[in-house]
């Protein structure tokens, strides 16, 4: 006979709201709501605490008459459906716990990132020491090897978007932008409509930091997992520089400069870093390093980069960070 009909059923003595939270589904009532810790172009994210379990969370919160209004149901939609393929990820995203609606707003229950955004860490410091950047870098792979093996491309990836958990480990967010490559992951994916409507504001200039934009987005409007690869350029070069490497206050002259690929590698700037920026900061997509490796399987052809030299992918997560230092 199976266990279960040998035991007689007891039932539970202790309170079950007390051991383990309700397995109902949430509402509003069961957090209570904190500060603002970002604002997305709408949707604003505090942090949270369970009132059963007292776990930290993020909570984004998104009000549906704007989301209906400025015409986004498409973004929300592709955010959660994005998030809940990387549910299963052990590592490098925000993860989605649960998600829940009133009759105003729509709320997404999210890993809290408590050492916040990358960038402020980095001015903090002015730039990262080697080791640093090695560790950031290799982590950022990492994600973007899972993501890309997924077939979704960022399409946004910029500091602000890389965050730190409580061990200082990388946890990517906001995936608004996400392109899901469908059927055929092996052609890249045209823009469609959402992004060009993400870029282009009435004024017909782009909307938000636009640093790390492509040349093939501005180009064509295209963008493949190389674009990402681009974005990773962008962002080694700036945890070395401590400064973006396309920089204008006029948004047109950034372009030129990207078109151009008109950036300048400062004074003391680490030999190998360069070279590995120089690899990924190339114009035609198909020649960036890791562009031609094959989809799915990682990106061995950037790890083997003597930059990564003595960097174990592998066990990354499991490793402590190395202390921020400045460097240059
Ligand atoms: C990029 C994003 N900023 C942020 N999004 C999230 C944070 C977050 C935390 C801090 C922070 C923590 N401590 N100090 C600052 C600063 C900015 C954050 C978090 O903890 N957990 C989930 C998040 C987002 C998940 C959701 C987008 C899918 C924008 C600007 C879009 C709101």
């Amino acid at each position: 006979a199976s266990p279960s009909t040998l035991a007689p059923r007891v039932p539970p003595t202790t309170n079950p709201s007390l051991t383990n939270p309700p397995t109902h589904k949430r509402t509003p009532k069961d957090f209570i709501f904190g500060k603002v810790i970002g604002e997305g172009s709408f949707s604003t994210v505090y942090i949270a605490k369970d009132i059963h379990t007292s776990k930290e969370y993020a909570i984004k919160v998104c009000d549906k008459s704007h989301i209906i209004k400025q015409k986004k149901t498409e973004y929300v939609k592709r955010e959660k459906e994005v998030l809940n393929m990387l549910a299963d990820a052990k590592h490098s995203f925000v993860r989605l716990f649960c998600t829940f609606q009133d009759a105003e707003r729509l709320y997404f229950v999210m890993s809290y990132a408590k050492n916040g955004e990358l960038l402020p860490h980095i001015n903090k410091v002015g730039s990262f020491d080697i080791e640093c950047t090695k560790f950031y870098s290799a982590e950022i792979l990492r994600g973007l090897e899972y993501l890309h093996g997924l077939g979704i491309i960022h399409r946004d990836l910029k500091p602000e978007n890389i965050l730190l958990d409580d061990k200082m480990h990388v946890l990517i967010t906001d995936f608004g932008c996400a392109k899901i490559l469908k059927d055929d992951p092996e052609t890249p994916a045209d823009a469609d409509a959402q992004q060009q409507q993400r870029f282009r504001e009435r004024s017909g200039s782009f909307v938000g930091t636009a640093q790390y934009v492509s040349p093939e987005l501005l180009i064509n409007n295209s963008v493949s997992r190389a674009s990402d690869l681009w974005a990773l350029g962008c962002l080694v070069y700036q945890m070395v520089a401590g400064l973006p490497p396309f920089r204008s206050r006029s948004e047109y002259v950034m372009f030129q400069k990207i078109l151009k690929l008109e950036y300048d590698i400062p004074d003391g700037f680490c030999e190998l870093a360069r070279s590995f920026v120089n690899q990924l900061l190339v114009l035609e997509p198909t020649q960036r390093l890791g562009a031609l490796d094959e989809h799915g399987a990682g990106y061995p052809s950037i790890r083997a980069h003597p930059f990564f030299e003595g960097v174990d992918f592998e066990t990354l997560h499991e490793q402590t960070p190395p202390p921020i230092y400045p460097y240059l």
